[in-house]
């Protein structure tokens, strides 16, 4: 079974429509979901999360439909669709003893891991870390009520390229304790180091979706790497 499965997604800006987008999220796969900026990616997050109000289409998650078990599929799932910039002068365990009161299935067990994977003192302040350390204190509140799925929009963009190695590697064991990964980016290389499917979306349109191997199969040229497959089909989609 899937863990969230979207069908037929829809939403219409005036100058923009996300079109009958329709795939999967299976369970111990990273999926990364590549666009160029516009393509709809947030569009799509946010519809996924509820913090948009899509205009047809269904999104399930764990098989029940997510318009009528909100709450309870909130309390199973980690989100972030932007960097953590409320409360940026109280301690990181002040804002934890609060956000930790909205989920029954808050584990603190599970904080503490976390806290010392990402290597976070709980002393700081959000606004004493670097953009880095940031986004990591994003996904410890994401994952800290034991998330079996984490969404999470442009996760990469801001970090340097250390930075950036350094949270996908955190994708890969995060993987490997059971977290399901979608995450949207812009830069193919995040694809090809840790994404096991990839989403690419071009102007509302699902233009690919494949296993990493599959994508290369279907979408690569000879001797190209993904990062110039997707750079020829943007290419020639604009001429
Ligand atoms: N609230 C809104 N009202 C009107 N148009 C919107 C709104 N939100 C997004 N759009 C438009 O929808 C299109 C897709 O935006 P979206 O943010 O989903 O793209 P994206 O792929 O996430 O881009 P980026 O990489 O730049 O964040 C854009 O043309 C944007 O201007």
């Amino acid at each position: 079974m899937a863990l969230c499965e979207i069908k037929n997604l829809r939403k219409t800006y005036p100058s923009f429509t996300l079109s009958e987008l329709s795939f999967q999220l299976n369970a111990g796969r990273i999926v990364g979901f590549i666009g160029r900026n516009g393509a709809g990616k947030t569009t799509t997050i946010k519809s996924m999360l509820g913090l948009v109000h899509p205009d047809g289409g269904e999104i399930d998650y764990f098989g029940l439909p997510f318009s009528q078990h909100e709450k309870q599929i909130k309390q199973r799932i980690g989100y972030s669709t932007g960097a953590v910039n409320y409360y940026p002068k109280r301690k990181i365990k002040d804002i934890v003893a609060v956000t930790r009161m909205f989920f029954d299935t808050w584990n603190e067990e599970a904080y503490r891991e976390y806290l010392s994977l990402f290597a976070l003192d709980e002393s700081k302040m959000p606004s004493e870390l670097s953009e880095g350390m940031r986004v990591k204190f994003n996904l410890l509140l994401a994952l800290s009520h034991k998330s079996e799925i984490l969404i999470l929009d442009e996760p990469t963009s801001g970090l340097d390229p250390f930075s950036r190695d350094e949270l996908l590697d955190i994708f890969a064991e995060l993987k490997k304790r059971g977290v399901s990964i979608l995450f949207s980016t812009h830069i193919t290389s995040d694809i090809e180091k840790c994404a096991d499917d990839i989403l690419y979306i071009r102007d509302g349109k699902l233009v690919a979706s494949y296993p990493k191997e599959d994508f290369r199969k279907n979408c690569c040229e000879a001797g190209e790497s993904i990062e110039e497959a997707i750079l020829r089909m943007e290419r020639s989609a604009n001429i």
